[in-house]
C-alpha cells in the first residue's frame, strides 16, 4: 500500500505524509469533500491493466487526484492542518481507502476495574509437560512412545531393582510425546508458539527442558546451524520479529537498571537505517497476527548462565574461561528476581540476535564427557524481551510516560543434565560441576514437591527457593507470574534407562503442580487517531526506497550565478544612465539564463514525475505479485503443516501396526508349534490305533482259522491256539445249526459262507420278521433285511429269480459251487420289468488279485416294490468263492 502526498512536487512532502492521520472530526468539510472524492469514478482494477501504458494512464489519473487532495487539504502548508488529512492509496487493491477505525477500544479503566473483579477469583494453570524422544539406532529401546501423550519403558533385560525384582513395564503421560518422526519445527510449533503469542500480549512464559545427559536438551533448545534442525530459541526469535510491525530504531527504549524500561525523548532516526529485513532464513518460521497496531515495540535480549550456582552475563565481552569475580547478583523488585547489572542488548533482526548467540555460546561452559562429546556443564537462560508502548499522536513515537509500557518476556531455559559420575567417569572441575548440577536440579525437584504439597493440603508452607540460584530466578514464574513449559528430553538407549526413570517419575508429577494464571497487563490506552494503515517497519522500507530515488533525481545547485551590481552613481547622470544601461543589460541577461533555467526545471520535473510515476507502477506490480506470492505462499504453508500432520498420524500408525504384527507373528507362530505337537499326537495315537487294528486282525484270522492249506502253525503254541480256536468255532457255528436242525459243517474250509449256512440264514432272517422278533447275526456278517422292510415284501411277485451275471464270467474252478436255482432268469443287463417280475436277485461279480487268487462274489437280495411303482433290491447275503494257488496267500 502506497500512501498518498499532499504535494508530488516534493517526495519529502510525500514522505511525510505517511505519516498524516485521517479523518479529523471536526474539519467536516474536508471529510465530506474528501469521501466525495473518493467515490470519484476514477478508480480502475489494476489487474485488469495489460500494458505499462495503461498503468500510466490510471496511474496519472491517480496524480490528478493528488493534485485534487492538494488542494482540499495540503494547500496549508502548517504541520498542523496538514496533519490533520491523510488519505491512503492501497495500490495492492488499487482504491482509496479510509483507515479503518482503532481497533483497541479498551480503556486503562475498563482494564481496571477488570482486573479488581480479576483479584477474587484467581484461576490456575497446570504446569505443561511435554516428553521428547531422541532418536535411538539399536533394537531395545528402554523407552518408547505409546501414543500420542504416554510413553512406555521397556526395563533392560538382566536389570535389577535394588530389592533385586526385576523392573516392571511403566506407562507415563505428558501433555504430548514428540518421537523422532517429529522435527524440530513440530517440536518449535507445539512448545513455544503459543508462548511467543502471549508475549507479543504482553505476557512471560517460561520454557525449559529437562533431562538426563545427552538427552537432547541443547538440540531441542539451540539445534544446529542449518535451516531444518535449528531449535526452538532461534524459531522463537524469528517469529517474532516477524510479528512485529511497528519495531523502534534502537535507543528509544532503555533499560532503566531495575529490570524495567524508560523512553528517551525524540531520539533521531539513524542516518544509515538499521536493516530490518533478516538473512537468517528458517524454513516454515511462523507469524503471529494480532499485534497490536497501536504499538510501537523494541526487543532486547539477554544471555545468563548459573555455573557451580553463580550467575555469570554471557553477553559480558570480558567473561573469560576462569570467570574470577564476574558473578553477579540476584536483585529482588517487587515480585519479580532479576540479574544485577545484567547486559541487554536490543535488537532488530534475527541474524544480529544469531550473531551474538553464536559470540556468548562460545563463552559458556561446555565440556566433553563420556556420555556427550558437549555435555553442557551449566545451566543457560536466553531471555527475549518485548516492550512496547503507545505511540504518540500523527507520530511514530512512544509516548514518554514509563507507566504505560508493557514488556512480555520469554525465558528459554537449556538446564545441564543430570549425570551419574559412575557412568560419566567425571572427576575434578566436572566432578565438582556435576555436583552442583545434581544439586541444583535437586533443588528444583524440592521446590516443585512443597509446591505440589502446598497445593494438595492446601498449606502455606514455604518453599525452598533461594537454595539454588535457578529456582531464585524463576520464583515468581512459580508464584504465577507466566505460563510454564517443561520438555522432559529422554534418550531411549538402554545404559539411561535408570535416571531415565527418574526423569520420567519427575516429569509426570510436575503436572500436579498449578501455578495462578499470570493476569493481562494493563494495556495503554491508544491513541485513536494514530491508527494507521501501515506499519513502521513498511514505512521505514519505503522511506529507504525513496532516499534513493530522490538522491538520484536530486536538483543541481542554482547554475545561476547572480552577481551583485554596482551601487548607482546618483552624482553624475552620465555615470548612472551608463550603470542602467549595465543594469538593464544583466537583468535581460538574467532573465534570459532563468528563463534557459526554467525550461530546464521544467524539463526535469517533468521526468521526475514519469520517473515517479513508473516507480509507483512498479511498486504496485510487484506488491500485486507479492500478495499473490504470500497468498501461494501461505496456501502452501498451510497445505504443507496438513501434510506434516497426516504423515505423523501415518507414521504413528505404522509404528502400531508394526507393533500389532509383531505381536500377531509371535501368537502365530506359538500356534504353529501348538499344532505341530497335536499333529505328532495325533500320529502316534494312530500308529497305536493302527497297531491294535493289526492284533484285533490277527486275532480275527486266529478266530476265524484261515491259516492257508498246507500251512503248519508256526509253533506249538500257535498251533493250539489254532485248534482250540477252530474248534470253538465249530461249535460256535454247529450249535445254531444243530439246534435248526441243519448239518454242522465239516471243518474249516476257504468257502466261508456256504450255500446251506446263506439258505438258512435267510429263512431264518424271514422268520424272524414274519414273527416280528428281532433276529441277531451271529457270526457278524451281513444278510439280514431290515424288518422295516417286512411289510412291504412283494406279495404278487412270482417265486421267480434274477440271476444278473456280467457279460464275461469267468467258469469259477471251485469244487463247492452256486447253484443258481432252476427257473431263474439269467440276464447281463436286467430290466426294471425284470426286477419287477422278480422276488430275489443274485449278482455275479468276479475279482482277481495281483496273486492270481479269483474270488467270485454271489450277493442276493430281494426285490422289493416301491411306493413310486418301482422295484427296489435289499440285499442281504453275499456268497464268496475263493480260488488261488497253494504257494501264494490268499483271503
Ligand atoms: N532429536 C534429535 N535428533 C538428532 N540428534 C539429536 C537429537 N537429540 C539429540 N541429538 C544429538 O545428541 C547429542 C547430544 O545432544 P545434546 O547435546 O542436545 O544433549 P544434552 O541433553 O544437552 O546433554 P548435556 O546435558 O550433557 O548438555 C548431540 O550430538 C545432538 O546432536
Amino acid at each position: 500500500m502506497i500512501p498518498c502526498p499532499t504535494a508530488i512536487t516534493d517526495p519529502f512532502d510525500l514522505m511525510d505524509s505517511l505519516q498524516l492521520a485521517h479523518g479529523n472530526p471536526t474539519n467536516k468539510r474536508t471529510k465530506t469533500k474528501l469521501e466525495r472524492t473518493l467515490s470519484l469514478p476514477n478508480e480502475v482494477d489494476v489487474s485488469q491493466c495489460s500494458t505499462n501504458l495503461e498503468y500510466l494512464q490510471h496511474m496519472s489519473n491517480h496524480l490528478q487526484f493528488y493534485r485534487y487532495l492538494t488542494d482540499v487539504v495540503g494547500t496549508d502548508s502548517s504541520e498542523k492542518s496538514r496533519k490533520e488529512g491523510t488519505v491512503i492509496m492501497d495500490l495492492g487493491r488499487n482504491k482509496w481507502t479510509q483507515p479503518e477505525k482503532p481497533q483497541s477500544s479498551h480503556t486503562m479503566a475498563d482494564d481496571r476495574s477488570t482486573s479488581k473483579s480479576r483479584k477474587h477469583r484467581k484461576k490456575k494453570e497446570s504446569l505443561e509437560v511435554l516428553c521428547r524422544l531422541t532418536p535411538y539406532a539399536g533394537n531395545d529401546p528402554a523407552v518408547r512412545l505409546y501414543n500420542e501423550t504416554t510413553v512406555c519403558t521397556s526395563p533392560p533385560s538382566g536389570l535389577l531393582q535394588r530389592s533385586g525384582s526385576p523392573y516392571p513395564e511403566a506407562l507415563y503421560n505428558f501433555g504430548y510425546v514428540f518421537d523422532e518422526s517429529e522435527s524440530q519445527l513440530d517440536v518449535f510449533e507445539r512448545s513455544t508458539l503459543d508462548m511467543i503469542e502471549q508475549m507479543v500480549r504482553g505476557k512471560n512464559g517460561l520454557l525449559f527442558t529437562y533431562g538426563v545427559t545427552g538427552s537432547g536438551k541443547t538440540y531441542t533448545m539451540t539445534g544446529m546451524e542449518s535451516s531444518r534442525d535449528c531449535g526452538i530459541l532461534p524459531r522463537a526469535v524469528d517469529a517474532l520479529f516477524q510479528s512485529l510491525p511497528n519495531q523502534m530504531h534502537s535507543g528509544v527504549f532503555v533499560p532503566n537498571g531495575r529490570n524495567g524500561f524508560d523512553v528517551m525523548p525524540d531520539v533521531p532516526v539513524p542516518k544509515r537505517e538499521p536493516v530490518l529485513e533478516t538473512q537468517w532464513h528458517i524454513r516454515g518460521s511462523k507469524k503471529i497476527n494480532g499485534f497490536n497496531d497501536g504499538m510501537v515495540s523494541a526487543v532486547f535480549v539477554s544471555y545468563v548462565e548459573i555455573y557451580n550456582n553463580l550467575c555469570y552475563d554471557l553477553f559480558d565481552e570480558t567473561l573469560t574461561d576462569d570467570r574470577a569475580n564476574k558473578s553477579r547478583e540476584l536483585r529482588v523488585n517487587g515480585s519479580s528476581v532479576y540479574v544485577d547489572n545484567l547486559t541487554e542488548i536490543e535488537v532488530q533482526n534475527t541474524d544480529e540476535v544469531m550473531e551474538l548467540y553464536a559470540r556468548a555460546q562460545e563463552r559458556r561452559k561446555v565440556a566433553e564427557t563420556l556420555l556427550n562429546k558437549t555435555s553442557s556443564r551449566s545451566h543457560s537462560i536466553f531471555n527475549i524481551r518485548l516492550v512496547m508502548a503507545p505511540w504518540r499522536p500523527n507520530d511514530f513515537y512512544p509516548v514518554d510516560d514509563p507507566s504505560q509500557i508493557v514488556i512480555g518476556q520469554l525465558s528459554m531455559v537449556d538446564l545441564a543434565g543430570s549425570e551419574r559420575t559412575k557412568r560419566t567417569g567425571n572427576n575434578g572441575d566436572r566432578l565438582v560441576e556435576a555436583g552442583k548440577i545434581n544439586q541444583s536440579l535437586m533443588a528444583l525437584r524440592q521446590c516443585f514437591e512443597r509446591i505440589r504439597e502446598r497445593d494438595r493440603n492446601n498449606a502455606v508452607a514455604p518453599i525452598p527457593y533461594r537454595d539454588s540460584k535457578i529456582t531464585h530466578l524463576f520464583k515468581n514464574f512459580f508464584e504465577g507470574s507466566g505460563k510454564i513449559r517443561m520438555i522432559v528430553c529422554v534418550n531411549p538407549r538402554p545404559g539411561d534407562f535408570e535416571e531415565n526413570l527418574n526423569v520420567l517419575n519427575f516429569g509426570e508429577l510436575s503436572q500436579e503442580i498449578s501455578t495462578s494464571v499470570a493476569p493481562d497487563p494493563v494495556m495503554p490506552k491508544l491513541v485513536d487517531a494514530t491508527n494507521s494503515q501501515f506499519s513502521r517497519r513498511e514505512i521505514m522500507n519505503w522511506r529507504r526506497r525513496f532516499d534513493e530515488l530522490v538522491l538520484k533525481a536530486a536538483p543541481q545547485p542554482n547554475p545561476l550565478n547572480w552577481q551583485p551590481l554596482p551601487r548607482l552613481n546618483y552624482a553624475d547622470p552620465d555615470i548612472m544612465a551608463e550603470q542602467i544601461e549595465e543594469r538593464r543589460k544583466a537583468i535581460m541577461k538574467h532573465r534570459a539564463e532563468r528563463q534557459i533555467y526554467s525550461e530546464q526545471l521544467g524539463q526535469k520535473r517533468a521526468d521526475f514525475h514519469e520517473r515517479f510515476i513508473q516507480v509507483l507502477c512498479q511498486m504496485d506490480l510487484t506488491n500485486n505479485r507479492l500478495k499473490s506470492v504470500d497468498d501461494e505462499n501461505e496456501e502452501l504453508r498451510t497445505e504443507s503443516s496438513r501434510l506434516q500432520r497426516q504423515l505423523q498420524q501415518f507414521m504413528r500408525e505404522n509404528s502400531a501396526l508394526k507393533l500389532r504384527v509383531a505381536r500377531s507373528e509371535i501368537d502365530e507362530e506359538h500356534k504353529l508349534r501348538q499344532d505341530k505337537r497335536e499333529r505328532q499326537r495325533a500320529a502316534e495315537i494312530e500308529e497305536e490305533c493302527r497297531a491294535k487294528n493289526r492284533k484285533i486282525e490277527q486275532m480275527r484270522d486266529l478266530f476265524e482259522s484261515r491259516t492257508p492249506i498246507g500251512t503248519t502253525p508256526a509253533t506249538s503254541s500257535e498251533a493250539m491256539s489254532v485248534g482250540s480256536v477252530a474248534r470253538l468255532r465249530t461249535r460256535f457255528v454247529a450249535e445254531p445249526a444243530a439246534s435248526r436242525g441243519g448239518k454242522p459243517p465239516k471243518g474249516p474250509t476257504s468257502m466261508r459262507h456256504n450255500r446251506a449256512e446263506s439258505a438258512s440264514r435267510t429263512q431264518k432272517s424271514r422268520a424272524g420278521r414274519g414273527s416280528g422278533e428281532s433276529t441277531e447275526d451271529t457270526s457278524g456278517g451281513v444278510g439280514y433285511m431290515n424288518t422295516r422292510y417286512g411289510g412291504r415284501r412283494s406279495q404278487s411277485a412270482s417265486g421267480r429269480i434274477l440271476a444278473h451275471q456280467s457279460t464275461h464270467c469267468i467258469p469259477p474252478g471251485t469244487v463247492m459251487r452256486a447253484k443258481i436255482p432252476k427257473g431263474a432268469k439269467t440276464t447281463t443287463k436286467p430290466e426294471a420289468s425284470d426286477l419287477n417280475k422278480s422276488r430275489d436277485y443274485l449278482l455275479t461279480h468276479q475279482e482277481v488279485d495281483r496273486n492270481g487268487v479269483l474270488t467270485t462274489k454271489i450277493v442276493k437280495g430281494e426285490c422289493i416294490p416301491t411306493a413310486g411303482g418301482g422295484t427296489a433290491v435289499l440285499f442281504n447275503d453275499v456268497e464268496k468263492h475263493t480260488q488261488g494257488t497253494p504257494y501264494r496267500a490268499y483271503n
